[in-house]
């Protein structure tokens, strides 16, 4: 890639000259043009002199601290992206600073692999570039406020966020405003909201956008191999480990990490999320190597997870560092004047999905909609017209409102299949698997891809039908590499 014939401008402030002198050593050796400040006042003479890329800010400087930089710097809507260095240990700081509109912050002492990795990225969001450009120069060097600063498929994200109500403008514009950092966002609402959608919208709206977005629904992943799942694991490191995979935090360099229904994450894995979140780096199972976190966190839950904290079910302190930014996500039944804009688009993505004309909704129905209770907010509001459209005879649609019947299963609730799927038998036991797992996946994959065929390829059914969420046979479905039709539509690792 070739380099941009004006390489990026950073200042770096901070009082001690060997520091100083280090940071400027690193970020000359990048390509950048690099001026240091000593002190608050020199900082400002600085910034008042000439126009930068990223102001890199010592929290404690001899006549102030970094964060009134910071704050005069927003005042002035000055376009710097600014990052922050805070003392090791002070949470506070970190999260103070990216709660006051920092880019990211990087925790003394400090690591110049990360410090590397942090100023690029934030380079890279102004597009500004250094002699190793990590994108395509050329891209404006502004704040993004307007629309047009946005990335090309922000707008698209936003849209696919259907409903013109106040609070679903509230939504957007909330989005189109955090996507701007690597702050963590903590998307919270009720089940079927459209937690997910958001996740996506932010990740969309910034300039992480090129890179990947990759979901994961906590609660779908067996306890025993959360480690291996998020940090991956080396050949060898735990049976069943038959090569060398990647973790979610891999997979997520230089994008989104979207952990969904983050409330659902067990306290053991909840101390190894704050470590990676902490020191920035993870380590795969097996692996003597640690590998640099360059991901912006997104996560979501419909619980309430400060509820949880005091019940001692999470910890404050992940909870805090998760929750710098909050989303709130309305249910549908606070902003029901969005429902026949829903219904439309919902309708429309339905029939083209069945390859079909999209049916027309009439008053009737669409008032009878509006005055249905939807506690499963928009997802249910999409289960009851997909029921709708595959029952469509070509006249006049008709919604069913009676809840989903689920197949019947064995008086044991803990039976894991129903009655009718011939697994096992109660008079002849089986021989013991010699590999469990593999046995049980296999059971697994017969037991999907029956239910998968049996509603036409429909997610979202199959899944009712296996009394699963739809993310959890998504994540079962990746798992276990079973191909079904329109998979490329969907880029999600779980
Ligand atoms: N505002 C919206 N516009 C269009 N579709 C929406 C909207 N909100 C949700 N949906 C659709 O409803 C379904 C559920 O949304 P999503 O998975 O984002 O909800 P969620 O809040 O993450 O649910 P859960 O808490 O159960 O994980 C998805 O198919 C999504 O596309």
């Amino acid at each position: 890639m070739p380099s941009s014939p004006v390489p990026a401008q950073v200042l770096v402030v901070d009082d001690e000259p060997d520091l100083r002198t280090l940071y400027e050593l690193t970020l000359l050796r990048e390509g950048y043009r690099v001026d240091a400040a000593g002190s608050l006042a020199e900082a400002w003479a600085q910034l008042e002199s000439k126009k930068f890329d990223a102001v890199i800010t010592d929290m404690r400087l001899p006549d102030g601290q970094g964060l009134e930089l910071l704050h005069r710097m927003l005042a002035r809507q000055r376009t710097e992206r600014c990052i922050v260095m805070t003392a090791y240990g002070s949470a506070e700081n970190a999260v103070e600073a990216l709660k006051a509109g920092a880019f990211d912050y990087l925790t003394k002492p400090v690591d110049l692999k990360q410090f590397r990795t942090v100023v690029a990225s934030a380079i890279q969001e102004t597009g500004g570039t250094g002699a190793r450009p990590r994108t395509a120069p050329g891209i404006a060097k502004q704040p993004l406020t307007a629309a047009a600063d946005r990335p090309p498929n922000s707008q698209l994200a936003l849209e696919r966020l259907v409903g013109n109500s106040p609070s679903m403008r509230d939504v957007k514009e909330r989005i189109a405003k955090v996507a701007r950092s690597m702050a963590p966002v903590l998307v919270r609402g009720e089940s079927g909201t459209g937690k997910e959608l958001v996740a996506r919208a932010v990740h969309a709206c910034s300039h992480r956008s090129e890179g990947p977005f990759v979901a994961v629904n906590c609660s779908a992943i067996p306890e025993s191999l959360l480690e291996a799942e998020f940090f991956g694991a080396k050949k060898g490191s735990y049976t069943g480990a038959a090569a060398d995979r990647e973790g979610y935090f891999q997979a997520a360099r230089g994008g989104t990490l979207f952990l969904d229904e983050i409330g659902d994450l067990p306290l053991a894995m909840q101390s190894k999320l704050l470590r990676a979140i902490q020191e920035r780096s993870v380590r795969a199972l097996g692996s003597t190597q640690e590998d640099i976190v360059d991901v912006r966190i997104v996560s979501a839950t419909h619980r309430d997870l400060a509820a949880d904290v005091h019940a001692g079910l999470f910890r404050q302190d992940l909870y805090y560092r998760l929750n710098v930014i909050e989303i709130l996500v309305p249910p549908l039944r606070e902003r029901r004047e969005d429902l026949p804009e829903l219904c439309q688009a919902l309708l429309t993505r339905i029939a083209q999905e069945s390859g079909m004309p999209t049916p027309v909704l009439s008053q009737a129905i669409c008032t009878q909609l509006i005055g249905h209770p939807l506690t499963g907010n928009v997802r249910e509001l999409e289960n009851l017209l997909h029921r709708a459209v595959a029952l469509y005879d070509g006249e006049e649609l008709q919604v069913d409102f009676a809840p989903t019947q689920l197949p019947v299963r064995e008086a044991d609730s803990s039976s894991p299949a129903p009655s009718s799927l011939p697994l096992t038998s109660a008079s002849a036991p089986l021989a013991l698997p010699d590999d469990l797992q593999a046995f049980l996946d296999q059971q697994e994959r017969e037991i999907l891809v029956r239910a998968l065929h049996e509603s036409g390829f429909n997610r979202t059914a199959a899944a009712q039908r296996l009394g699963l969420s739809l993310r959890q046979i998504r994540y079962r479905i990746a798992r276990l590499a079973i191909a079904a039709p329109g998979d490329e539509a969907n880029g999600d690792a779980a």
